[in-house]
């Protein structure tokens, strides 16, 4: 699937958006949310007009997006449908008479902006922090471009028929998720019932904010829980559609993340290509384990600084 077509001039304007839509958010959710009698700060800070206008400069890119698809579509016969995007299945569906909900044009947009919003960057930092652990661990970046070297059979590239064969690669998937889950504190929930839970009583109505992080790396849950070891998901039952508590990069339940079966093809594949055709090193004078993994802390957990390598074609 394709969220906009590949060639779209505007991916850039979509990260600096989103970048600063995301902060300036963020910032006022925290403070009108949990401390409402602060919410004057942001007024005064200038941080919901800032707020405001990139959510305008938003609303209006959305809307170019759209007309964009409409005038395309209008220029060409209904049949074509090879070059069809998310936006444009988006536009088929609000034509459809025969379903029996009608896409307004705001949910049209909302639509949009979630899968950019919750989609791009999860997926993004979660394959640098993959990349960053490879580098770090030559024995399991070697280890996983044999496996791809037995898959591919002299083949050019890897296909997304042959991930399914690749059990070490979704083992290092699921290892990085689990070290540096990208989304760290879960949608806030609402208890619906007064419950005890390890000896605390939760009133019902109570807001609930799950750290998913904390639990990836909890010492009781995972054997050396701050070891790259994804062979620790080698013989396990851990996986993307079993409700489990131990291991939630994507969360569980009913708000749990909609992109899977979009995000982790998408890491495999891309991952699986990278190691299969490329040797990466650090620049000179950086050792593997002395490679900085900072974290840069906010809605999602991304490198504080950019991984830089120095990449070559395998033979
Ligand atoms: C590595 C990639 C991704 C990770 C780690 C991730 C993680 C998450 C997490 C932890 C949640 C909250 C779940 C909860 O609270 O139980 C979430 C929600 C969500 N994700 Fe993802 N996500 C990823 C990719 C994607 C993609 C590719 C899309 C769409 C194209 C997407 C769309 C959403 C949406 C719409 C929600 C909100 C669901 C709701 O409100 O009920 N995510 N994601």
């Amino acid at each position: 699937m394709l969220l906009v077509k590949n060639s779209y001039k505007d991916s850039d304007l979509i990260e600096e958006f989103w970048i600063r839509y995301r902060n300036d958010m963020a910032r006022r959710y925290v403070k009108r949310c949990y401390i409402p009698w602060l919410s004057w700060v942001d007024q005064v800070t200038g941080s919901v007009g800032r707020a405001e206008k990139i959510a305008k400069e938003f609303d209006e890119f959305l809307e170019r997006i759209i007309e964009e698809h409409v005038n395309k579509k209008k220029g060409e016969d209904d049949k074509s449908n090879e070059e069809e995007d998310f936006v444009d299945i988006l536009l088929d569906l609000q034509k459809d008479k025969t379903s029996d909900f009608t896409l307004q044009r705001d949910s049209l947009k909302a639509l949009i902006l979630e899968a950019f919003a919750a989609g791009t960057e999860t997926t993004q930092t979660s394959l640098e922090w993959t990349m960053s652990e490879l580098i770090r661990n030559p024995r399991v970046m070697k280890k996983l471009q044999r496996e791809a070297t037995e898959i591919a059979q002299g083949r050019s590239m890897i296909s997304e028929e042959d991930l399914d064969r690749m059990h070490y690669l979704k083992a290092v998937i699921k290892e990085s998720l689990r070290l540096h889950t990208p989304f760290p504190l879960l949608l806030p929930r609402i208890s619906t019932q007064d419950v005890k839970l390890m000896g605390y009583d939760i009133a019902a109505g109570t807001q609930v904010i799950i750290n998913a992080w904390a639990i990836g790396r909890d010492p009781a849950l995972w054997e050396e829980s701050n070891k790259f070891k994804p062979e620790r998901f080698l013989n396990n039952s851990v996986n993307y559609q079993v409700l489990q508590f131990d291991w939630l990069p994507f969360g569980a339940g009913r708000r749990s993340c909609p992109g899977i079966q979009f995000s982790v093809p998408v890491m495999e594949f891309a991952l699986a290509n990278i190691v299969y055709k490329f040797d990466m090193v650090l620049p000179k004078g950086i050792e593997n384990e002395d490679l900085d993994m900072s974290e840069e802390f906010g809605i999602t957990i991304h490198r504080k600084s950019s991984l830089f390598v120095l990449v070559s074609p395998r033979c």
